[in-house]
């Protein structure tokens, strides 16, 4: 036997890629034990094969990063840069970052960007709800109190970003959401019984119609291997909740997907390709009759 053909420790469970190394973690996703080499091999090919089939990116396009500082977007952000080194993407990255003027969150978040920004060599922009409206979040919910404050957040950041890339004159803007968010998001319309919003939730690539599309490349990623790929690769993020962000409703989809999960971790795909089917079925012109059927079971008298 050659030696690199040997097991490094005997006993010890091996990697189910290379056969090589000992296993260093399950992957979430799979449930296959495997190396920390492997994994960051198959996490970031993974995503480089979503970006290839879905078309995300072009040659010379301009591309920012909707950095929060958090898990997501500073994963995506290095996962980015090296992908865009490794397989000449040819694309011009920017750290785009929004300001919504926070204390105690977003002050100290971006000061995890500002350091991405040298860390990984991506020149950063950061706009804020200040300059841009006048406001800031914390004078905001001082007015109003925490009823609502999300939505009206969720609103002026996403023009925040419109904005931001505009001034970065960028082909797109691509965010960390991720496979769990999508999921989450799913079953929250389900819930709500929001059609519309249902059928575009799951789409990789949003807002082609507005100003500047966004897209979506963590959108098969697991949030736990995320969380993984950033802390073996020990990346520098920040890690708190948004203090105003009691989104129970939220909350308790997120929960549940988390439990679905841990019975079976394809769940959360699961979740994502089924209202993709849902959509394609809308978009081949069952729309109206599922929409009438719809309407029809949901006002029909109680028997
Ligand atoms: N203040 C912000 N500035 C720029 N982009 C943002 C901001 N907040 C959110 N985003 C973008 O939207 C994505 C999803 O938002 P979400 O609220 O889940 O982010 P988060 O939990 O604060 O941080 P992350 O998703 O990076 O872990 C982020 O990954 C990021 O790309």
């Amino acid at each position: 036997m050659e030696a690199d053909s040997k097991p490094k420790k005997s006993g010890a469970r091996l990697c189910c890629v290379c056969n090589q190394n000992r296993a260093a973690l399950k992957r979430p996703k799979t449930l296959e034990q495997i190396c920390r080499e492997c994994f960051y091999a198959v996490f970031e090919e993974e995503i480089h094969q979503v970006i290839l089939e879905n078309q995300l990116f072009k040659p010379g396009d301009r591309i920012a990063i909707g950095a929060s500082g958090g898990k997501d977007s500073t994963v995506l952000a290095y996962v980015l840069s090296e992908l865009n080194r490794r397989h000449n993407y040819g694309l011009d990255l920017f750290l785009l970052s929004v300001d919504e003027g926070i204390t105690g969150y977003r002050d100290d978040s971006l000061e995890t960007v500002k350091r991405n920004e040298l860390q990984y060599g991506l020149p950063l922009k950061i706009v804020s709800y200040k300059d841009l409206y006048g406001w800031t979040m914390d004078e905001i919910v001082k007015m109003i109190g925490l009823k609502n404050n999300c939505t009206f957040c969720g609103v002026f950041r996403r023009q925040a970003l419109d904005r931001g890339a505009a001034l970065l004159k960028v082909d797109k803007v691509a965010t960390g959401h991720n496979a769990d968010d999508i999921a989450e998001t799913v079953l929250l319309n389900i819930l709500r019984g929001d059609i519309a919003r249902l059928s575009r939730c799951t789409s990789i690539i949003t807002g082609e119609d507005g100003p500047i599309p966004r897209c979506k490349p963590f959108k098969y990623t697991y949030e736990k291997e995320i969380v993984m790929y950033a802390y073996f690769k020990k990346l520098d993020y920040f890690s708190t909740e948004c203090i105003y962000s009691p989104n129970a409703y939220r909350g308790f989809a997120r929960e549940f997907i988390k439990d679905l999960e841990r019975i079976r971790p394809r769940a959360i795909l699961d979740i994502i390709k089924s209202e993709m089917v849902q959509s394609l079925c809308l978009a081949g012109g069952a729309e109206s009759r599922f929409t009438k059927a719809w309407h029809w079971s949901y006002s029909r008298p109680k028997q």
